[in-house]
């Protein structure tokens, strides 16, 4: 018998959705049959977060009644609270995420009820940022903000943080960023989620694995790496020489290739505008010269694209959001396709587990 074997699952069909359609050969990508491009341009962040979760776009009462259900609560228990008070000093923040989705489960006498995964998914798309803001202001050495019932998700993010809302040009590229990162079909994080929820077990355990799955820099954290990369390249010039000797070192060029897209990820362009618009208005010519100059030497020596974790880290850093926020951010807006997984895989569960072959010692006993 030949068996095939497909390292990483690359081009394995595991399942449908009816969630995202990502198509490399058109370069584009849909949510519930929207282009996100058209998303992007014409709703607000908890429009598409509807989308996900009920298959369609809010009306005006629909948009009311979710948006008023996030807005109460926002608030994290006092008991969590003191949970991520207790994490060491200099803890990742995606571990801070991790631990407070766990514990936020440990608390929900629901958890083992799907009827009750709704509820707790906008719980979790609600608390999530008053954790990240409130690990961000911990690191620098100030005290948490209350959420804001009367903001919007993304506004109410920028005042906890900083305990002022920037320019509305400023608060929209943040939100064209969150309906970027809020689904993509069998990524890493959402098969992992897929993978745990298959096992029937509880929506925060799911989430709680997705999370460790977006940590790594071949995932979500290229975000972070992109940032820490272009301080380290430093200047335009230096970056075709700085790309030779990282190739040549075998290192991967982080915020460049994709899995699925060959030929450039269908949601840069989107994210490139937005990035060269904030960098305008903060008079970050400097940077956009260095990740025009990394970009060219990337495509000129391998031809390979960015991907959405280019455009965002240096659009986080000019929005003043610290490098190890970055990552968390894109939690606070993939809960949004986590949870619409979660809830397909349920609907027609099967559990997943694949075969393997094996390598290991021929067969051998003990005497
Ligand atoms: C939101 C997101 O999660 S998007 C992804 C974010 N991750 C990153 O930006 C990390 C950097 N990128 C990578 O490591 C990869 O491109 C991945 C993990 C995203 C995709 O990996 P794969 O699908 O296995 O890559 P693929 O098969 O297309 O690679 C083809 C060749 O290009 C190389 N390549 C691909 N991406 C890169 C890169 N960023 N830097 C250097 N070389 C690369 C591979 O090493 C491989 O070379 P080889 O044939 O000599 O072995
Ligand atoms: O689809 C992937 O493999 C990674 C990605 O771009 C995402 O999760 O947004």
């Amino acid at each position: 018998m030949t068996t095939t074997i497909s390292k990483g699952l690359a081009g394995v069909v595991a399942d449908t959705t009816a969630i995202s359609m990502v198509n490399p050969e058109t370069n584009s990508l849909t949510y519930r049959g929207y282009p996100v491009q058209e998303l992007a341009a014409g709703c607000t962040f908890e429009q598409v977060a509807y989308l996900l979760w009920h298959g369609e776009l809010p009306d005006a009462g629909q948009l009311r009644a979710f948006t008023a259900a996030e807005r109460a609560r926002r608030t994290l228990p006092r008991t969590t609270q003191e949970v991520l008070g207790r994490l060491p000093e200099g803890c990742h923040p995606m571990d801070v995420l991790r631990t407070a989705v766990s514990q936020l489960g440990a608390e929900d006498p629901t958890e083992d009820s799907a009827d009750a995964n709704p509820g707790a998914a906008l719980d979790l798309l609600a608390r999530l940022p008053t954790a990240v803001a409130l690990d961000q202001r911990r690191r620098h050495g100030l005290p948490p903000i209350p959420p804001d019932p009367a903001l919007g998700f993304a506004a109410n993010f920028f005042h906890m943080c900083f305990g002022e809302i920037p320019e509305p040009e400023v608060v929209r590229c943040f939100e064209i960023s969150l309906i970027l990162y809020a689904e993509h079909s069998f990524n890493a994080s959402t098969f992992t989620a897929r993978v745990v929820t298959s096992t029937l077990s509880d929506l925060y355990s799911a989430v709680t694995a997705a999370v460790g799955a977006l940590k790594g820099p071949l995932h979500g954290g290229a975000n972070e790496a992109v940032m820490h990369m272009l301080a380290e390249i430093g200047d335009p010039a230096a970056a075709p020489a700085w790309l030779a000797r990282a190739l040549a070192g075998k290192r991967k060029i982080m915020g460049f290739g994709h899995r699925v897209y060959k030929r450039g990820d269908s949601r840069v362009p989107t994210m490139e505008a937005a990035l060269r618009d904030l960098a305008r208005l903060r008079g970050a010519d400097d940077l956009m010269e260095l990740y025009d100059a990394l970009a060219a030497a990337m495509a000129k020596a391998k031809g390979i694209a960015p991907n959405l974790d280019y455009p965002t880290g240096p659009a986080y850093h000019l929005m003043g959001f610290d490098i190890p926020t970055f990552t968390p951010i894109f939690v606070m807006s993939r809960i949004t396709g986590w949870a619409a997984h979660i809830a397909e895989q349920l609907a027609a569960n099967s559990l997943i587990r694949p075969l393997s072959s094996y390598t290991g010692p021929a067969e051998r006993h003990l005497r």
